[in-house]
């Protein structure tokens, strides 16, 4: 199939000379055209520019295409979110309430709730349901724009239920129109029957569960959820170091409550990302711009834990590369709007519009190791592209709480029109 679509009033391309993920001003480039086209065949952009100029480039196809007019409308591309807990069993609201009433997100999971609970239900519910409810969030996903998706695994911290919910992962990525990037997270929580023989688990994560995630390839990530109560920073560098020995790259959830050195561990294994990083310290921040670490900053978790929102502003000033993501999962961000994410990384951490479309595009593409291939609309990149009803970029954010996807195009085919979702 070829398509072109043609006459945005802008298309932001994200495209750039600079390798690896954006930092500093590179962050508040995002290269737009103006009353662009982009030409796209099988699922490849072939060019993106002034319709004349394609026109001349590339008559046959510009003939051959099948054309979407986007006047009125701006083109960039799929958005990337790139660290969701996709795949669980339940939700989580009457714990909500709880915190409405004063009680915190730890002391609900130190009580047997928080991923507790919701590891009870994930290894109650069949693979069949954890497929059904995670498809509906594809859908609600790609309804938003977002064209690819990391799941995390984390809800069964026993063998039998990690792996079905990779291999939920693996089916989805097999059968939805989005892409999902499987990251293991067997280190999500210390089991309830292991509390005082933590070391235990962290054992049976590094001897038993992992090496059968690499053996299976089940995923490409290793994550560690690195908190005071959950597990150490050394207990993290064990169980991150044996999956990057196995060929996992590392990932980390850091200093999300109470400062724990996550940042600077990151920094230290060589972790592709940190994330939360509510509370990372300065040394930490700095760590992670000399590493070359990116941030992975949820500021939906910031906003309804009521915590206080990650120093984005900072980061991008000291040099860290930042992507911003929902964190979709049912106890501390249960939403499936990265459009909602985008607007409360402008209002609470100072990112600006441009750095806000870096971070949920490229950068969080480079957060999944597919900055070559997607995040960018670029000749020879994944034809992952959405058309947004409205006028100019600007526009996204200050039409904020709503849902400006038009079209999204994935690997070359069209699969929302008019906001809805084609089968
Ligand atoms: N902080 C740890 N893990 C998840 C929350 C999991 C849950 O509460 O179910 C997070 O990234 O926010
Ligand atoms: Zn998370």
């Amino acid at each position: 199939m070829t398509i072109l679509i043609k006459h945005a009033n802008e298309v932001i391309t994200l495209k750039s000379n600079a390798k690896g993920p954006r930092t500093r001003e590179k962050m508040r480039e995002i290269a737009v055209i103006e009353n662009g086209s982009v030409l796209i065949e099988e699922d490849r952009i072939i060019a993106v520019g002034a319709f004349e100029q394609l026109a001349v480039d590339f008559p046959d196809l510009v003939k051959k295409a099948d054309t979407i007019d986007a006047s009125g409308k701006i083109v960039m591309p799929g958005l990337v979110d790139c660290h969701t807990h996709l795949v669980h069993g339940g939700t989580r609201e009457q714990e909500f309430n709880m915190r409405l009433n004063g009680s915190t997100y730890m002391e609900i999971m130190n009580a047997g709730g928080g991923i507790h609970a919701t590891t009870k239900r994930t290894r109650e519910t069949s693979f069949e349901d954890l497929y059904a409810k995670s498809m509906q969030h594809l859908d609600v996903f790609l309804k938003h724009g977002v064209t690819t998706v990391e799941a995390k695994s984390g809800y069964g911290l026993d063998w039998e239920t990690e792996k079905k919910q990779l291999e939920v992962a693996k089916k989805l990525q097999a059968t939805h129109d989005v892409d999902v990037v499987s990251t293991f997270m067997g280190a999500h929580a210390v089991p309830r029957d292991y509390k005082g023989r933590e070391d235990v688990f962290v054992d049976i994560v590094i001897h038993d569960m992992l090496p059968k995630v690499a053996e299976l390839h089940l995923a490409e990530f290793n994550d560690v959820f690195c908190e005071k109560g959950v597990f150490t920073p050394a207990q993290s560098q064990r169980i991150l170091e044996a999956g990057k020995a196995l060929g996992l790259t590392p990932k980390i959830h850091a200093d999300e409550i109470e400062p724990y050195k996550g940042a600077e561990l990151a920094a230290k294994v060589g972790a592709i990302s940190a994330e939360h990083l509510l509370v990372a310290s300065d040394e930490g921040i700095q760590r992670m711009a000399e590493a070359g670490t990116i941030a992975v900053l949820l500021p939906g978790t910031a906003f309804f834990l009521r915590a206080p929102f990650a120093r984005g502003r900072l980061m991008i000033d000291k040099g860290v590369p930042v992507a911003i993501s929902t964190d979709f999962n049912p106890g501390s961000s249960p939403t499936l709007s990265l459009p909602f994410i985008m607007n409360l990384a402008c209002m609470h951490m100072g990112m600006t519009l441009e750095e806000v479309l870096t971070a949920t595009t490229i950068n969080a593409a480079y957060a999944l190791n597919r900055g070559e291939q997607i995040g960018s609309l670029e000749a020879e990149k994944q034809a992952d592209v959405v058309i947004l009803d409205v006028a100019n970029y600007k526009q996204l954010q200050y039409f904020y709480g709503m849902n400006h996807t038009n079209t999204v195009i994935k690997n070359g085919r069209i699969v929302v029109r008019d906001g809805i979702l084609l089968n």
